[in-house]
């Protein structure tokens, strides 16, 4: 068999409605339709080429970016492209751009702070592109602590306005994407200062440069921070620095939704909370999470379309070798990974779902909601992007030496992912949100209060750290019930132990920091309950298609399961299963290894991405690795000349060495 044919034989063994799962992949039929129109107009469209994007130097790489993000914008106008339309074409482009921050946080952080009137002064222009914004929070010398940034805006009463200054070399802004080149104007964190009096962090609008020539306005210094991680990537994105020198703003650009300052300079607070300055993390963590299904949906749709291609050893008379996904090796490393796809994106969809929640809520002065909503969003974007970014390098060393080389799309997407771990929330400081939550959550039960939403297991806390597993055979941890009371048990029995151990402290912020890396374990094992706990709930729903629940229930499954095995020491230590129990779930993984095995190329089919949106030549459609491997290094610069440029400088002279050597 050639290998072009593996893929064809693969999809036969599929025991599932492929074209049901992509429906479920996409969240609906309607999502489904836009995503595949989509993805072929992008992928036929030969602007959107980015097979050479990392041979390019960073100047052409980024004008290549605003030659693709323009032209973006020009089909939007010219097809009429709804939002969500749009919004997808953008995602199918696949080139990290200022207009990510624009439509992705700059926009959001005015519609979530500002006024009815500010919204109606700032979003027509930028919903147009007439003027194009960016998110400058983090500072050279603070990111993760939002209260400790140092620009400030002082109210000057006699014009009316704020003052915006950099007061050190540590206050200048830093990272903000599509600052360094493109944004003319920002949404700025700083310090409000009324007569001498430090009101805290607030947002205020600031236009950056001229909307004539693009030109710095006066008193700010902007450029970008310079070359990031791997070859293309995140390079094409202009990440910034700039300083103010006391740049004057009316103050009606202050966002006032939360505070305001009057005419007269008094300092006003609306009776909604004061963390909803920091609404757009909230907004955007959520976003996140559901791309993190589609970072991690990529690598292993490469990784498992090659392992089915690639074969190793074990020919018997000189037949075919083993295709090396046959290795239950190679399945212990691959099909976790495919499960925790499905898994984040169901996951994801819940957030968003919560995400209008509590949006809906806030609107009608609901705040109740507020701090579950911060917990979740932090800690989902936290566990979600770790487990990403470890995958894909897990996705390039499944992949053997041919995922090392760029044409595999594993390195650039590795190097574009990583950052998640990053922006948004370290994903450590954003664990400690959630560790801080359940904390809180511990000490108040008994109190009366019942926890509520995602904690509500710990309203069931004599029960969970008193229980016993009842697995006794493999197949008992099949039974959704079973893994959801393990999974609760071991996430109460961790909090439960981290709050005892904090009541020791005399003083708990010295506790909190001493117990800090047992309080990020505890808020792992929360979050990962709740993903588990929304993949058993969206068995619930009615799912049509052939298999497609049958193969989504597998996956569920092994999704636990590896969980469970992965994390055997937090179970067993705390007496949640015993290690017998273990070793069944361990045996029970093996299985449903062999039983999703015949779908798995069917099951990474339904993710639907087309050849140009994977940009792997070991995951095209087709399977035809080889060739394409073959005919892509001649397409190398280094390929254009036979002898290479510099031979006769400098490998000559070594190689011609001993002529000179014997003359002498
Ligand atoms: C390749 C990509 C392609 C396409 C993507 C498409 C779309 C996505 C769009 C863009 C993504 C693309 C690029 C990424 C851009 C990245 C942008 C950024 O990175 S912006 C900067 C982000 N910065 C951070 O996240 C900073 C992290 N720090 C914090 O959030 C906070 O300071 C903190 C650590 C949470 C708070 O620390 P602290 O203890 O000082 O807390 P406070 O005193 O301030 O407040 C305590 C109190 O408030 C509660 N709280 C904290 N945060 C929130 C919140 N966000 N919402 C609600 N409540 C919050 C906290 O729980 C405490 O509550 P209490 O206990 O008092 O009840
Ligand atoms: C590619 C990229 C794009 C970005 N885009 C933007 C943007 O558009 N706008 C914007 O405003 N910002 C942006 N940022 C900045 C980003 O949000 C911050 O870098 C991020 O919030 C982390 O903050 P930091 O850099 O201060 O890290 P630090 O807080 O300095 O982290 C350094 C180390 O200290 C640890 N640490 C910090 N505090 C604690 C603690 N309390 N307890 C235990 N450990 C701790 C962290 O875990 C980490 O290991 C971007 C960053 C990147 C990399």
């Amino acid at each position: 068999m050639e290998a072009v044919d593996y893929l064809a034989e693969e999809r036969r063994k599929a025991e599932f409605d492929v074209e049901e799962m992509k429906i479920v992949w996409a969240g609906s039929r309607h999502a489904y339709e836009i995503s595949d129109r989509v993805s072929r107009l992008v992928a036929s469209d030969p602007v959107f080429r980015k097979d050479n994007r990392t041979m390019l130097s960073r100047k052409d790489l980024f004008k290549d970016t605003l030659r693709k993000a323009a032209h973006a914008w020009k089909r939007i106008i010219e097809l009429r492209l709804s939002e969500e339309e749009a919004k997808t074409l953008r995602f199918y482009v696949d080139q990290p751009a200022y207009t990510d921050l624009h439509w992705g946080m700059f926009i959001p952080a005015i519609k979530g702070q500002g006024t009815e009137e500010q919204q109606q002064k700032w979003l027509p222009m930028a919903y147009k592109m007439q003027i194009i914004g960016c998110y400058a929070q983090t500072e050279l010398g603070h990111g993760s602590n939002v209260q400790g940034l140092e620009t400030t805006a002082k109210f000057d009463p006699q014009t009316d306005e704020f003052v915006i200054h950099s007061p050190t070399l540590t206050s200048s802004k830093w990272w903000p994407g599509g600052l360094g080149k493109v944004s003319t104007h920002a949404v700025v964190y700083a310090r409000l200062i009324i007569d001498g009096q430090d009101h805290g962090v607030h947002g205020f609008i600031v236009q950056l440069r001229s909307l004539d020539d693009h030109s710095p306005l006066p008193g700010i210094t902007v450029g970008d921070v310079g070359m990031k991680f791997g070859s293309g990537a995140y390079n094409s994105m202009d990440n910034g620095v700039l300083r103010f020198d006391h740049v004057r703003i009316p103050r009606n650009q202050m966002l006032m939704r939360v505070s305001q300052v009057t005419r007269e300079g008094k300092y006003m607070q609306s009776d909604v909370p004061r963390q909803l300055v920091y609404g757009t993390m909230v907004y955007v963590r959520q976003t996140i999470v559901s791309d993190a299904s589609r970072a991690l949906s990529r690598a292993v749709c490469i990784a498992t379309r090659y392992s089915a291609v690639r074969r190793q050893f074990g020919s018997q008379n000189g037949g075919p070798e083993t295709q090396v996904i046959n290795y239950k090796t190679q399945q212990s490393r691959l099909f976790p990974l495919l499960a925790s796809a499905y898994a984040f994106k169901f996951v994801g969809e819940w957030l968003k779902w919560l995400y209008a929640d509590v949006t809906q809520r806030l609107e009608a002065n609901d705040f109740s909601t507020l701090p579950e909503a911060h917990a979740c969003t932090a800690g989902l974007k936290s566990v979600t992007t770790s487990a990403t970014a470890d995958a894909i390098e897990e996705c390039r060393k499944l992949c053997g030496g041919h995922g090392y080389l760029s044409s595999s799309g594993l390195p650039e997407l590795f190097a574009v992912y990583i950052p998640a771990c990053t922006y948004e929330g370290d994903n450590i400081v954003l664990l400690l949100q959630v560790a801080r939550f359940l904390m809180k959550t511990v000490s108040q039960l008994g109190s009366g209060k019942n926890p509520v939403g995602t904690t509500a297991y710990m309203g069931r806390v004599e029960h969970l750290t008193q229980c016993n597993c009842e697995v006794q055979r493999a197949e008992d941890w099949l039974k959704p019930s079973v893994i959801l009371e393990a999974f609760e048990a071991r996430a109460a029995r961790m909090s439960v132990a981290c709050a005892k151990s904090l009541s020791k402290f005399s003083n708990p912020e010295e506790g909190f920091a001493e117990l800090s890396a047992d309080l990020v374990e505890a808020a792992v094992a929360h979050c990962q309950l709740i993903i588990v706990s929304k993949f058993i709930e969206k068995l619930q729903q009615d799912i049509p298609g052939k298999g497609v629940k049958r193969q989504l229930e597998t996956l569920c499954n092994i999704y636990a399961l590896y969980l469970l095995h992965k994390h055997l020491g937090d179970f067993i230590s705390t007496g949640s299963i015993s290690p017998k129990q273990g070793a069944l779930a361990n045996e029970q993984l093996r299985l449903l290894y062999s039983q999703v095995r015949p779908s798995v190329i069917a099951l990474v089919d339904a993710f639907n991405y087309t050849d140009h949106y994977l940009g792997s030549i070991l995951g095209c459609y087709d399977g035809n690795v080889y060739q394409k491997l073959y005919d892509e290094a001649w397409k190398d610069p280094l390929n254009e000349t036979v002898v290479p440029d510099g031979y006769h400088e400098y490998i000559r002279p070594i190689l011609k060495q001993h002529i000179r050597n014997a003359r002498l």
